[in-house]
């Protein structure tokens, strides 16, 4: 049978080469040939199936979810897969499940904090997944406050042995994913104490991390550990495959080469010890490398939202202005429609190319550290606690509006965008609150900014180094077109991110505790750090323009998209651009009637964008978003396939509509 493709005319509409697209939305050809292998792998395994899952009751959507990781596990076995390929094989089954955990935090944890001889020892059995680990930081009482953490270590000489303990209900680790039912071994932060003293105990460095068996061989806790899950969480299906825990320590014994003892070591005579020049600040490393992963993958998972709502206001037609009868407009063709859609279109190509950036960054950070050079730790602890946090922030926001661009139907959980908000949602409190990490952000900025004169801004703050043009210099955009070039864009978006600074840094110069003053500051700080990461991603698209991008009309079609991303982001903040004086009231309306003509040169290539995703309808599993635009029909046939359909008498219905209808209420 011939498939119609509904979105044809669409598609023929594109001005730019959709397979040169793909390319550069893949990252390289051999990213997309992985990408597209591992993706139809999965769509194409029966195992893997995932419509069912907001269906299923917790007991069996976990055991579901065990099944697929246990299948995927096979897979990557008996096809020899590289981890490379088994990350894409996860990221394409879907579903949030404890080798996450394992390979994203634990084996991280202990590359990045364990010893030479700790690494050889365990990172095999890991990697074997002959152990599999999750990483137990957080408390039920501290979550962003790290320095509060209660668990304690302390050392008992006579045996060499730590003691591991939870000294309050507080103490109790609570929400590890992997942690609940799963994993046999934890990394778990605690405070150190040898010979009765708390190591630094004042500074922020006093939590050492430790690896340790959490269950016997038949999986029952080991003495003295108390293991749970902590509840039900938000959603249908969605974060309910994972299992989050909560664990307790009773005085459970460990041995002390079981401390993680890259950053500082304990002897055996019970001698503290601090590594040579390693920065304490290496114990929050797993962070800073999991935030990378989060600002790397949270494209797709915005691609994915706007994909399905951009198909389906290709297709789906309503009433025009002039006649409410006859529908004849499609919603594409709105400009209102376009105005919410385009910028998040625009804004998941933002963030995959910040996203390569960050990558790049990060792996040149990890040679250094490997190098025991220290230098750029600052400067990566800020740009991916910030761009973590504007970017799953925009990501989860995106998916909301792609919800409603997509009307009621977009609230079917047939739509696929109920679920995808619910399991993304977290990602905003998870890895780091988006708000704490935006003031991390705020406090390196305005570090910096107070030390110019002295210390030279180097890297996403070099901007700072110009401080006295950026803060004199205003505006020079006189028509529309000057609105869209890439260095006026770049500087508008440097003198309001320096300028927001310097009000913050004086301001703050004036309390005489400067801790209160941040107190009071933080919501402004907080715009702060978004200007400073807003920056950041323009000024990355720009330069990826700056790179030679082949394929027809593709640059051109990813100019449009870099400017519809700034523009937007001009509009929508353009108080700050005003409030410190670097636009006129004239150049701001001008940016938003650039960005009016820049979402008509978009609107033919709308959907050759969304199909340069390369997503496949199952990683989608969207009735409202497949690729051949199919939908009504289907939409028809999703609704039969509920279980709730199967029989026009629910349970309940003789129990508690015959007595209204029989008027025999009282029986009841
Ligand atoms: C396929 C799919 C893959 C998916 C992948 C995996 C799945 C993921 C699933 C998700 C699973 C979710 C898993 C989870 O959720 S795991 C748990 C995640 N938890 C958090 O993220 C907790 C958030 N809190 C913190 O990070 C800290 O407490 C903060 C940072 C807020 C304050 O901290 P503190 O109060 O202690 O410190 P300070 O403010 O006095 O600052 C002191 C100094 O330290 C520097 N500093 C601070 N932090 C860092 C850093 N990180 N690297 C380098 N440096 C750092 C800082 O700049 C300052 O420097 P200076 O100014 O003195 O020079
Ligand atoms: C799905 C999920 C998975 C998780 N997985 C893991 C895991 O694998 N391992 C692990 O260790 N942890 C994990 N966590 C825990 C997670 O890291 C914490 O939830 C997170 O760090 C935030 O801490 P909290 O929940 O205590 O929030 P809180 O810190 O209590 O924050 C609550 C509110 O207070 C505000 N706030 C807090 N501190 C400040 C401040 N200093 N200044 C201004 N405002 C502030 C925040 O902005 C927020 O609005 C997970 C959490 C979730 C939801």
């Amino acid at each position: 049978m011939e498939l119609v493709d509904h979105l044809r005319d669409e598609r023929n509409k594109a001005q730019f080469d959709v397979e040169a697209m793909k390319v550069v939305w893949a990252g390289s050809p051999q990213e997309l040939q992985l990408c597209d292998r591992m993706a139809n792998l999965v769509a194409n395994h029966p195992a893997f199936e995932k419509l069912k899952r907001p269906m299923l009751v917790r007991k069996e959507l976990f055991k579901n979810s065990l099944r697929k990781a246990a299948y995927a596990r096979k897979l990557v076995i008996d096809l020899g897969l590289s981890e490379e390929e088994a990350k894409w094989l996860r990221f394409y089954i879907d579903e949030p499940t404890y080798p996450d955990l394992h390979w994203g935090m634990f084996i991280p944890a202990i590359e990045g904090q364990g010893s030479e001889e700790q690494k050889e020892k365990w990172l095999p059995l890991s990697r074997n997944m002959q152990i599999i680990g999750c990483y137990a930081q957080t408390e039920m009482g501290h979550g962003s406050n790290v320095q509060g953490l209660e668990t304690t270590a302390t050392f008992d000489a006579q045996q060499d042995h730590f003691i591991i303990h939870s000294p309050t209900l507080t103490s109790t680790k609570w929400w590890p994913g992997g942690l609940g039912k799963v994993s046999t071994h934890a990394v778990v932060y605690a405070r150190l104490i040898v010979n009765g003293e708390f190591h630094g105990v004042h500074g922020w460095y006093n939590y050492y991390s430790f690896s340790f068996f959490l269950y016997l061989e038949d999986h029952s806790p080991l003495p003295g550990i108390t293991v749970g899950d902590v509840g039900l969480k938000f959603g249908n299906g969605a974060y309910n495959t994972m299992d989050n825990g909560l664990l307790r320590f009773h005085h459970v014994r460990i041995p002390r080469n079981q401390m993680l003892m890259r950053v500082s070591q304990v002897s055996r005579e019970g001698k503290y010890m601090q590594c040579d020049d390693v920065p304490r600040q290496l114990i929050y490393g797993t962070m800073v490398s999991v935030r990378q992963t989060i600002v790397a993958m949270v494209s797709r998972t915005l691609s994915r939202a706007v994909c399905i709502a951009t198909r389906y206001s290709a297709l789906r037609r309503q009433h025009s202005s002039s006649s409410l009868v006859v529908p004849c407009f499609l919603m594409i063709d709105y400009q209102s429609q376009q105005s919410r859609l385009f910028p998040l279109l625009a804004s998941a190509y933002a963030f995959k190319f910040v996203g390569e950036w960050l990558k790049w960054l990060y792996t040149d950070v990890k040679q250094r550290l490997e190098a025991n050079d220290f230098s750029t730790l600052p400067e990566a602890h800020a740009s991916t606690a910030g761009l973590k946090s504007l970017t799953t922030s925009a990501t989860v926001d995106g998916i909301e509006e792609c919800m409603k661009l997509c009307g009621g139907d977009g609230y079917l959980v047939s739509s696929g965008l109920p679920e995808l908000f619910a399991v993304s949602v977290p990602a905003c409190t998870y890895e780091g609150d988006n708000t704490v990490l935006m003031l991390q952000v705020a406090r390196f900025v305005v570090k910096t900014v107070s030390e110019v004169g002295y210390k030279e801004p180097l890297g996403t703050s070099s901007y700072i180094r110009r401080l006295n043009t950026l803060l004199h210099n205003n505006c020079l955009v006189q028509t529309g077109e000057d609105w869209v070039k890439g260095d006026r864009i770049v500087e508008a978006f440097e003198a309001r991110a320096a300028r927001m600074a310097v009000t913050c840094t004086q301001h703050l110069a004036k309390f005489q505790d400067p801790e209160q003053g941040f107190s009071e500051l933080s919501a402004d700080l907080v715009e702060v750090a978004v200007a400073h990461c807003q920056l950041i991603v323009v000024s990355k698209f720009v330069e990826k323009l700056a790179q030679d991008i082949p394929g027809k009309g593709v640059k051109e079609a990813l100019e449009v998209l870099c400017y519809v991303y700034a523009l937007f982001l001009v509009h929508k903040h353009q108080g700050d651009f005003l409030v410190t004086g670097y636009l006129t009231p004239k150049q701001a309306s001008l940016a938003n009637r650039q960005l009016r003509i820049l979402y008509s040169r978009l609107r033919p290539n709308a959907i050759a964008l969304v199909d340069a995703f390369n997503h496949t309808d199952h990683y989608l599993s969207s009735v409202v978003g497949r690729y051949d635009g199919n939908v009504y029909p289907n939409l028809y046939q999703a609704a039969f396939n509920d279980p709730f359909n199967d029989s026009h008498v629910p349970d309940g219905y003789h129990q508690y509509i015959h007595p209204i209808l029989n008027q025999t209420l009282a029986k009841l």
